[in-house]
Protein backbone atom coordinates (compact mmCIF):
# COMPACT_ATOMS: atom_id res chain seq x y z
CA UNK A 1 0.00 0.00 0.00
CA UNK A 2 2.59 2.35 0.95
CA UNK A 3 4.44 1.95 -2.73
CA UNK A 4 0.89 2.76 -4.14
CA UNK A 5 0.97 5.89 -1.89
CA UNK A 6 4.23 7.38 -3.18
CA UNK A 7 3.07 7.68 -6.67
CA UNK A 8 2.15 10.96 -8.10
CA UNK A 9 -1.59 9.80 -9.96
CA UNK A 10 -3.30 9.00 -5.92
CA UNK A 11 -5.63 12.05 -5.38
CA UNK A 12 -4.47 13.81 -2.11
CA UNK A 13 -7.61 13.06 -0.38
CA UNK A 14 -7.61 9.37 -1.08
CA UNK A 15 -3.86 9.64 -0.42
CA UNK A 16 -4.57 10.93 3.04
CA UNK A 17 -7.10 8.15 4.03
CA UNK A 18 -4.95 5.79 3.07
CA UNK A 19 -2.17 6.81 5.20
CA UNK A 20 -4.72 6.84 7.95
CA UNK A 21 -5.36 3.53 7.44
CA UNK A 22 -1.74 2.47 7.72
CA UNK A 23 -0.68 0.13 10.19
CA UNK A 24 2.96 -0.83 10.98
CA UNK A 25 2.46 -3.94 9.78
CA UNK A 26 2.18 -2.37 6.01
CA UNK A 27 5.80 -1.44 6.35
CA UNK A 28 7.01 -4.93 6.52
CA UNK A 29 5.34 -6.20 3.74
CA UNK A 30 7.14 -2.89 2.12
CA UNK A 31 10.21 -3.60 3.33
CA UNK A 32 9.89 -7.25 1.77
CA UNK A 33 9.67 -5.47 -1.57
CA UNK A 34 13.58 -3.93 -0.88
CA UNK A 35 15.58 -6.28 -2.80
CA UNK A 36 19.15 -7.54 -1.10
CA UNK A 37 18.91 -5.31 2.13
CA UNK A 38 21.59 -6.27 4.41
CA UNK A 39 21.56 -5.32 8.26
CA UNK A 40 25.04 -5.03 10.41
CA UNK A 41 23.78 -6.16 14.27
CA UNK A 42 26.06 -4.46 16.51
CA UNK A 43 26.67 -6.89 19.94
CA UNK A 44 24.31 -8.94 18.53
CA UNK A 45 24.25 -11.56 21.24
CA UNK A 46 20.81 -10.48 23.29
CA UNK A 47 17.45 -13.04 22.93
CA UNK A 48 15.41 -9.99 22.37
CA UNK A 49 17.45 -8.88 19.35
CA UNK A 50 17.79 -12.39 18.19
CA UNK A 51 13.91 -12.82 18.64
CA UNK A 52 13.27 -9.93 16.11
CA UNK A 53 16.17 -10.83 13.99
CA UNK A 54 14.13 -14.41 13.08
CA UNK A 55 10.83 -12.67 12.63
CA UNK A 56 12.91 -10.66 9.91
CA UNK A 57 14.14 -13.38 8.66
CA UNK A 58 10.96 -15.15 8.67
CA UNK A 59 9.53 -12.36 6.68
CA UNK A 60 12.17 -12.69 4.42
CA UNK A 61 13.30 -8.80 5.19
CA UNK A 62 16.83 -8.96 3.93
CA UNK A 63 20.35 -10.38 5.02
CA UNK A 64 21.84 -10.20 8.63
CA UNK A 65 25.50 -9.91 9.80
CA UNK A 66 25.44 -10.01 13.72
CA UNK A 67 29.02 -9.21 15.06
CA UNK A 68 29.50 -10.49 18.62
CA UNK A 69 30.68 -13.47 20.52
CA UNK A 70 30.51 -16.41 17.83
CA UNK A 71 29.99 -19.26 20.61
CA UNK A 72 27.38 -17.42 21.90
CA UNK A 73 25.96 -16.19 18.79
CA UNK A 74 25.85 -19.72 17.86
CA UNK A 75 23.94 -21.19 20.25
CA UNK A 76 21.19 -18.40 20.42
CA UNK A 77 20.59 -18.24 16.64
CA UNK A 78 20.02 -22.44 17.45
CA UNK A 79 17.59 -21.91 20.15
CA UNK A 80 15.45 -19.34 18.27
CA UNK A 81 15.60 -21.42 14.98
CA UNK A 82 17.22 -19.61 12.68
CA UNK A 83 20.01 -21.75 12.03
CA UNK A 84 17.83 -23.43 9.34
CA UNK A 85 17.90 -19.66 7.19
CA UNK A 86 21.27 -19.11 4.87
CA UNK A 87 20.69 -15.45 4.72
CA UNK A 88 22.39 -14.78 8.40
CA UNK A 89 26.21 -14.92 8.64
CA UNK A 90 28.37 -14.52 11.83
CA UNK A 91 31.05 -11.97 12.51
CA UNK A 92 33.30 -12.65 15.43
CA UNK A 93 33.86 -9.94 18.28
CA UNK A 94 35.97 -9.82 21.12
CA UNK A 95 34.37 -7.33 22.80
CA UNK A 96 31.21 -5.05 23.07
CA UNK A 97 33.17 -2.27 21.79
CA UNK A 98 34.94 -4.13 18.95
CA UNK A 99 31.48 -5.41 17.85
CA UNK A 100 30.19 -2.11 17.70
CA UNK A 101 33.17 -0.88 15.69
CA UNK A 102 33.11 -3.68 13.14
CA UNK A 103 29.40 -3.45 12.54
CA UNK A 104 29.62 0.60 12.10
CA UNK A 105 32.45 -0.33 9.42
CA UNK A 106 30.84 -2.47 7.72
CA UNK A 107 27.99 0.18 6.87
CA UNK A 108 30.45 2.71 6.06
CA UNK A 109 32.07 0.59 3.41
CA UNK A 110 28.83 0.27 2.30
CA UNK A 111 28.81 -4.03 2.72
CA UNK A 112 25.81 -3.42 4.77
CA UNK A 113 22.72 -1.11 3.99
CA UNK A 114 21.69 -0.52 7.69
CA UNK A 115 22.97 -0.41 11.61
CA UNK A 116 21.33 -1.97 14.47
CA UNK A 117 21.69 -1.93 18.02
CA UNK A 118 22.39 -5.49 19.88
CA UNK A 119 23.35 -5.80 23.60
CA UNK A 120 25.62 -2.40 23.54
CA UNK A 121 24.93 0.88 25.26
CA UNK A 122 23.28 3.20 23.20
CA UNK A 123 26.24 5.83 23.66
CA UNK A 124 28.48 3.72 22.64
CA UNK A 125 26.71 2.57 19.41
CA UNK A 126 26.83 5.84 18.88
CA UNK A 127 30.00 7.37 19.42
CA UNK A 128 31.00 4.83 16.63
CA UNK A 129 28.35 6.09 14.62
CA UNK A 130 30.18 9.41 15.05
CA UNK A 131 33.72 8.38 14.86
CA UNK A 132 35.21 10.21 12.45
CA UNK A 133 37.27 7.90 10.50
CA UNK A 134 34.84 4.76 10.45
CA UNK A 135 31.55 6.36 10.98
CA UNK A 136 28.21 7.05 9.32
CA UNK A 137 28.29 10.92 9.33
CA UNK A 138 26.48 12.61 6.43
CA UNK A 139 26.85 16.41 7.17
CA UNK A 140 23.88 16.24 9.05
CA UNK A 141 22.56 16.08 12.51
CA UNK A 142 21.67 12.99 13.44
CA UNK A 143 18.28 12.26 15.22
CA UNK A 144 16.02 9.67 16.44
CA UNK A 145 12.48 9.51 14.61
CA UNK A 146 9.94 7.42 16.11
CA UNK A 147 6.76 6.02 14.08
CA UNK A 148 3.72 4.98 16.37
CA UNK A 149 0.62 2.71 16.15
CA UNK A 150 -1.70 3.52 19.44
CA UNK A 151 -4.43 2.04 19.41
CA UNK A 152 -7.81 3.55 19.06
CA UNK A 153 -5.73 6.52 17.22
CA UNK A 154 -6.43 7.59 13.31
CA UNK A 155 -3.19 7.99 11.90
CA UNK A 156 0.80 7.20 12.93
CA UNK A 157 2.01 9.75 15.42
CA UNK A 158 5.95 10.38 15.16
CA UNK A 159 7.72 11.38 18.03
CA UNK A 160 11.16 13.25 17.71
CA UNK A 161 14.01 13.63 19.14
CA UNK A 162 13.40 10.86 21.90
CA UNK A 163 16.90 9.01 22.01
CA UNK A 164 19.67 10.98 20.94
CA UNK A 165 19.52 15.29 21.01
CA UNK A 166 20.06 15.92 24.57
CA UNK A 167 18.93 19.33 24.78
CA UNK A 168 19.12 20.59 20.81
CA UNK A 169 19.35 24.71 20.02
CA UNK A 170 17.34 25.81 17.33
CA UNK A 171 19.19 25.06 14.61
CA UNK A 172 19.80 21.71 15.28
CA UNK A 173 16.19 21.30 15.82
CA UNK A 174 15.52 22.91 12.05
CA UNK A 175 17.87 19.65 11.29
CA UNK A 176 15.59 17.53 13.28
CA UNK A 177 12.61 18.27 11.53
CA UNK A 178 14.19 17.95 8.32
CA UNK A 179 15.35 14.43 9.58
CA UNK A 180 11.53 13.05 10.50
CA UNK A 181 9.69 14.74 7.25
CA UNK A 182 12.02 12.99 5.16
CA UNK A 183 11.34 9.52 7.49
CA UNK A 184 7.46 10.46 7.01
CA UNK A 185 8.22 11.18 3.32
CA UNK A 186 9.16 7.76 3.48
CA UNK A 187 5.93 6.15 4.86
CA UNK A 188 3.83 7.97 2.29
CA UNK A 189 2.97 11.12 4.45
CA UNK A 190 4.12 13.67 1.45
CA UNK A 191 3.13 17.05 3.51
CA UNK A 192 3.90 16.20 7.25
CA UNK A 193 1.99 18.52 10.08
CA UNK A 194 4.47 19.29 12.47
CA UNK A 195 3.66 20.17 15.97
CA UNK A 196 6.71 21.73 18.28
CA UNK A 197 5.57 20.86 21.45
CA UNK A 198 5.96 23.25 24.76
CA UNK A 199 3.98 23.07 28.39
CA UNK A 200 1.92 25.96 26.69
CA UNK A 201 0.45 27.38 23.09
CA UNK A 202 1.32 30.52 23.92
CA UNK A 203 4.99 32.38 23.61
CA UNK A 204 6.39 32.64 27.05
CA UNK A 205 10.27 34.09 27.12
CA UNK A 206 10.89 32.17 30.40
CA UNK A 207 10.26 29.12 28.88
CA UNK A 208 12.67 28.94 25.87
CA UNK A 209 10.90 25.89 23.66
CA UNK A 210 8.33 28.08 23.38
CA UNK A 211 10.65 30.53 21.70
CA UNK A 212 11.85 28.14 19.63
CA UNK A 213 8.64 26.87 18.67
CA UNK A 214 7.53 30.02 17.32
CA UNK A 215 10.69 30.56 15.42
CA UNK A 216 10.51 27.03 13.60
CA UNK A 217 6.90 27.75 13.16
CA UNK A 218 8.19 31.61 11.07
CA UNK A 219 11.02 29.62 9.43
CA UNK A 220 8.75 27.03 7.90
CA UNK A 221 6.35 30.02 6.75
CA UNK A 222 9.05 31.83 5.39
CA UNK A 223 10.69 28.48 3.10
CA UNK A 224 13.35 28.06 5.50
CA UNK A 225 11.93 24.48 6.26
CA UNK A 226 10.27 22.65 3.26
CA UNK A 227 8.03 19.53 2.46
CA UNK A 228 5.98 20.33 5.67
CA UNK A 229 4.01 22.30 8.11
CA UNK A 230 4.91 23.67 11.25
CA UNK A 231 2.79 25.50 13.97
CA UNK A 232 4.03 26.14 17.88
CA UNK A 233 4.66 26.13 20.44
CA UNK A 234 1.18 23.82 20.58
CA UNK A 235 0.92 21.93 23.92
CA UNK A 236 0.36 18.18 23.65
CA UNK A 237 -3.54 18.21 23.72
CA UNK A 238 -3.66 20.97 21.42
CA UNK A 239 -1.43 19.19 19.09
CA UNK A 240 -3.10 15.91 18.73
CA UNK A 241 -6.67 16.52 19.56
CA UNK A 242 -9.14 18.68 17.70
CA UNK A 243 -10.93 19.19 19.99
CA UNK A 244 -8.42 21.01 22.59
CA UNK A 245 -7.54 22.91 19.92
CA UNK A 246 -10.71 24.00 19.14
CA UNK A 247 -11.24 24.72 23.08
CA UNK A 248 -8.42 27.02 22.70
CA UNK A 249 -9.41 28.76 20.03
CA UNK A 250 -6.19 28.23 17.85
CA UNK A 251 -6.63 28.74 14.82
CA UNK A 252 -3.85 26.59 12.93
CA UNK A 253 -3.43 23.88 10.16
CA UNK A 254 -1.48 21.85 12.54
CA UNK A 255 -3.38 22.18 15.84
CA UNK A 256 -5.11 18.89 16.65
CA UNK A 257 -3.74 17.25 13.59
CA UNK A 258 -0.10 17.01 13.85
CA UNK A 259 1.68 14.25 12.15
CA UNK A 260 5.03 14.69 13.91
CA UNK A 261 5.63 15.77 17.11
CA UNK A 262 9.06 17.44 18.29
CA UNK A 263 9.50 17.12 21.86
CA UNK A 264 12.01 19.82 23.32
CA UNK A 265 14.84 17.81 24.37
CA UNK A 266 15.77 14.28 25.16
CA UNK A 267 13.80 13.83 28.32
CA UNK A 268 10.60 14.92 27.39
CA UNK A 269 10.77 12.96 24.14
CA UNK A 270 11.97 9.87 25.75
CA UNK A 271 9.35 10.10 28.50
CA UNK A 272 6.64 10.85 26.41
CA UNK A 273 7.95 7.31 23.88
CA UNK A 274 8.01 5.20 26.74
CA UNK A 275 4.04 6.34 27.60
CA UNK A 276 2.97 5.33 24.79
CA UNK A 277 4.42 1.98 24.73
CA UNK A 278 3.62 1.40 28.78
CA UNK A 279 0.59 3.36 29.13
CA UNK A 280 -1.03 3.51 25.26
CA UNK A 281 -0.16 -0.13 24.44
CA UNK A 282 1.31 2.00 21.47
CA UNK A 283 3.17 -0.65 18.90
CA UNK A 284 6.65 1.53 17.56
CA UNK A 285 9.10 1.43 15.01
CA UNK A 286 12.02 4.20 15.67
CA UNK A 287 15.71 4.94 13.44
CA UNK A 288 18.12 7.41 13.60
CA UNK A 289 18.22 9.16 10.10
CA UNK A 290 20.43 11.78 9.19
CA UNK A 291 23.09 9.79 8.75
CA UNK A 292 24.71 7.84 5.61
CA UNK A 293 22.42 4.81 6.67
CA UNK A 294 19.68 4.21 8.74
CA UNK A 295 19.79 2.97 12.76
CA UNK A 296 17.86 0.83 14.66
CA UNK A 297 18.66 1.80 17.79
CA UNK A 298 16.09 -0.45 20.17
CA UNK A 299 15.26 -0.15 23.67
CA UNK A 300 14.38 -3.03 26.58
CA UNK A 301 11.00 -1.10 26.72
CA UNK A 302 10.34 -2.55 22.54
CA UNK A 303 8.93 -6.01 21.85
CA UNK A 304 9.85 -8.05 19.53
CA UNK A 305 7.56 -7.06 17.44
CA UNK A 306 8.55 -3.41 17.84
CA UNK A 307 12.15 -4.48 16.92
CA UNK A 308 10.95 -6.30 13.39
CA UNK A 309 9.19 -2.95 12.82
CA UNK A 310 11.66 -0.61 13.32
CA UNK A 311 13.30 -2.78 11.00
CA UNK A 312 11.30 -2.61 8.45
CA UNK A 313 11.48 1.31 8.23
CA UNK A 314 15.07 1.16 8.26
CA UNK A 315 14.92 -1.01 5.42
CA UNK A 316 12.24 1.38 4.02
CA UNK A 317 13.78 4.24 4.45
CA UNK A 318 17.20 2.94 3.10
CA UNK A 319 15.56 2.44 0.15
CA UNK A 320 13.88 5.75 -0.61
C1 LIG B 1 13.87 5.74 22.94
C2 LIG B 1 14.40 4.38 23.01
C3 LIG B 1 15.87 4.24 23.01
C4 LIG B 1 16.49 4.87 24.24
O1 LIG B 1 15.92 4.98 25.27
S1 LIG B 1 18.07 5.41 24.03
C5 LIG B 1 18.53 6.06 25.56
C6 LIG B 1 18.85 7.50 25.60
N1 LIG B 1 19.90 7.94 24.68
C7 LIG B 1 21.20 8.11 25.05
O2 LIG B 1 21.66 7.76 26.11
C8 LIG B 1 22.07 8.83 24.05
C9 LIG B 1 22.06 10.33 24.31
N2 LIG B 1 23.10 11.02 23.56
C10 LIG B 1 24.40 10.99 23.92
O3 LIG B 1 24.80 10.30 24.85
C11 LIG B 1 25.36 11.85 23.15
O4 LIG B 1 24.73 12.96 22.61
C12 LIG B 1 26.08 11.08 21.99
C13 LIG B 1 25.13 10.80 20.84
C14 LIG B 1 26.69 9.77 22.48
C15 LIG B 1 27.23 11.96 21.48
O5 LIG B 1 28.03 12.19 22.57
P1 LIG B 1 29.55 12.68 22.44
O6 LIG B 1 30.35 11.69 21.68
O7 LIG B 1 30.00 13.05 23.82
O8 LIG B 1 29.29 13.94 21.56
P2 LIG B 1 29.94 15.35 21.53
O9 LIG B 1 28.82 16.29 21.83
O10 LIG B 1 31.20 15.45 22.27
O11 LIG B 1 30.27 15.42 19.97
C16 LIG B 1 31.27 14.64 19.35
C17 LIG B 1 31.18 14.94 17.87
O12 LIG B 1 29.98 14.34 17.35
C18 LIG B 1 29.14 15.35 16.79
N3 LIG B 1 27.74 15.05 17.12
C19 LIG B 1 27.24 14.85 18.36
N4 LIG B 1 25.92 14.60 18.27
C20 LIG B 1 25.62 14.65 16.93
C21 LIG B 1 24.43 14.46 16.19
N5 LIG B 1 23.28 14.20 16.79
N6 LIG B 1 24.49 14.56 14.86
C22 LIG B 1 25.64 14.81 14.20
N7 LIG B 1 26.82 14.99 14.86
C23 LIG B 1 26.80 14.92 16.20
C24 LIG B 1 29.59 16.67 17.44
O13 LIG B 1 29.27 17.75 16.64
C25 LIG B 1 31.06 16.43 17.56
O14 LIG B 1 31.64 16.64 16.30
P3 LIG B 1 33.12 17.26 16.12
O15 LIG B 1 34.06 16.32 16.80
O16 LIG B 1 33.09 18.59 16.78
O17 LIG B 1 33.30 17.32 14.63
Amino acid sequence: MAQFLHKKTVPHDLQKRLVQMMKLESLVQEARQCQDRTVAVAAAEDEEVIEAVAMALEHRLGRFVLYGDRERLGRLLKEKGCARFSDVDVVHANSIGQAAELAVRAVHLNEADALMKGHVPTATLLKAVLNKEYGLRAGKVLSHVAVFEVPEFERFVIVTDAAMNIAPDLEQKVQIVNNAVSIARSIGIERPKVAALAAVETVNPAMPATLDAAALAMMQKRGQIEHCLVDGPLALDNAVSLAAAKHKRIESEVAGQADILLVPDIESGNMLYKSLVYFANARVGAVIAGAKAPIVLTSRADSAESKLYSLALAICSAAK
